[in-house]
């Protein structure tokens, strides 16, 4: 008999992530409790970073922190914070023997080589809204490492591929902060309640809209993108569609994830190879969108079938409702 899903154990809304995770687990009897100790660490780096965003206007973990990234993208404090907080939460948590993070140019280390995860990460996403107060995310991504156990992590560990992750998912610092994950079976939101410091599950098995009416992009691009995009994009102001851009990936997909709509971030002249990185922003993204009944492609196929070269390649992305995404690719 196969084991139950999360979906099908009827876990109810309002139970905590803690609980959640513990009764999922149950439904994979060989289920060792690694993965499931590392989605309570990121939940853990999750709500210490909370507290850093909520009061960064009262101390002076504002604005820039005078460092670019290996992207060569100035660096925010809240940036480096992020990173820290993060790696520390998961070296602790002991599951995970590497990281590899937007804010870093090679794998860290974390020195647990016994742990059987490595973790690629975007600790703070949306950078650029930081200092004005609006919603801002953090983007993870897991994959079971396939070098030795007992040994160092390889970059072989990082460029299995997006359809290896086993379990992917983001935090959204917004009007109230939300953890959304899935470790392959459905999509699950769980709504940070201050009060208790716990995450509950508010939002069970998202289903993403097959269609919608919102599409997000910087219009202020608009003449430096394929034509296909711009014949899109001409086609849904012909529909009067609605142009909803909050230049945070993790809050424009998230609301397009509940509501119907389509995030499109195409190649520019400036950015030939896009501007959003495969393996921390459309990886796991991408995996989200899939198991809701979304997609996310490249312009040519499936952005999970992308086979990965380097740690911080990026990537042209249309991602969200199936037919806007299709339509998109007809375009
Ligand atoms: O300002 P632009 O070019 O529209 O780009 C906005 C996009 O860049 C990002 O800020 C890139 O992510 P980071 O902030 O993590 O670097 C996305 O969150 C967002 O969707
Ligand atoms: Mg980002
Ligand atoms: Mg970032």
């Amino acid at each position: 008999m196969s084991p139950k899903t999360a979906q099908e154990l009827a876990l109810p809304v309002g139970v905590t992530l803690d609980r959640f995770i513990m009764l999922s687990q149950s439904a994979f009897p060989y289920a060792t409790g690694e993965l499931s100790q590392l989605l309570r660490d990121i939940a853990l780096a999750g709500k210490i970073i909370n507290r850093e965003i909520n009061r960064a206007g009262l101390v002076d973990i504002a604005g820039g922190n005078g460092t670019d990234n290996v992207q060569g993208e100035n660096q925010q404090k809240l940036d480096i914070i992020a990173n820290i907080r993060f790696i520390r939460a998961l070296k602790n948590g002991g599951e995970v023997c590497a990281i590899l993070s937007e804010e870093d140019e090679d794998i860290i280390h974390t020195g647990n080589d016994h742990g059987k995860y490595v973790v690629a990460m975007d600790p703070l996403d949306g950078s650029s809204n930081i200092d004005v107060n609006v919603s801002i995310g953090t983007i993870f991504s897991i994959y079971r490492r396939v070098s030795p156990i007992d040994g160092p992590a390889t970059k072989e560990d990082f460029l299995q591929g997006g359809r290896k992750q086993v379990a992917a998912g983001y935090i959204l610092y917004g009007s109230s902060t939300m953890l959304v994950y899935s470790t392959g079976d459905g999509v699950n939101g769980f709504t940070y309640d201050h009060s208790l410091g716990e995450f509950i599950l508010s939002h069970k098995n998202i289903c993403s809209p097959q269609n919608g009416t919102i599409y997000s992009v910087n219009d202020g691009y608009i003449n430096d993108y394929p034509a296909f995009v711009q014949n899109y994009l001409t086609k849904c102001k012909e529909k009067s569609c609605t142009a909803r851009y909050i230049g945070s990936l993790v809050a424009d997909f998230h609301r397009n994830l509940l509501r119907g709509g389509v995030y499109l971030y195409p190649s520019t002249k400036k950015t030939p190879e896009g501007k959003l990185r495969l393996l921390y922003e459309c990886y796991p993204l991408a995996f989200i969108a899939e198991k809701s009944g979304g997609k996310a492609i490249d312009g040519f196929g499936a952005i999970l079938d992308i086979l990965p070269t380097s740690f911080h390649q990026r990537s042209p992305i249309y991602l969200g409702s199936s037919t806007m995404v299709d339509e998109v690719m007809r375009s």
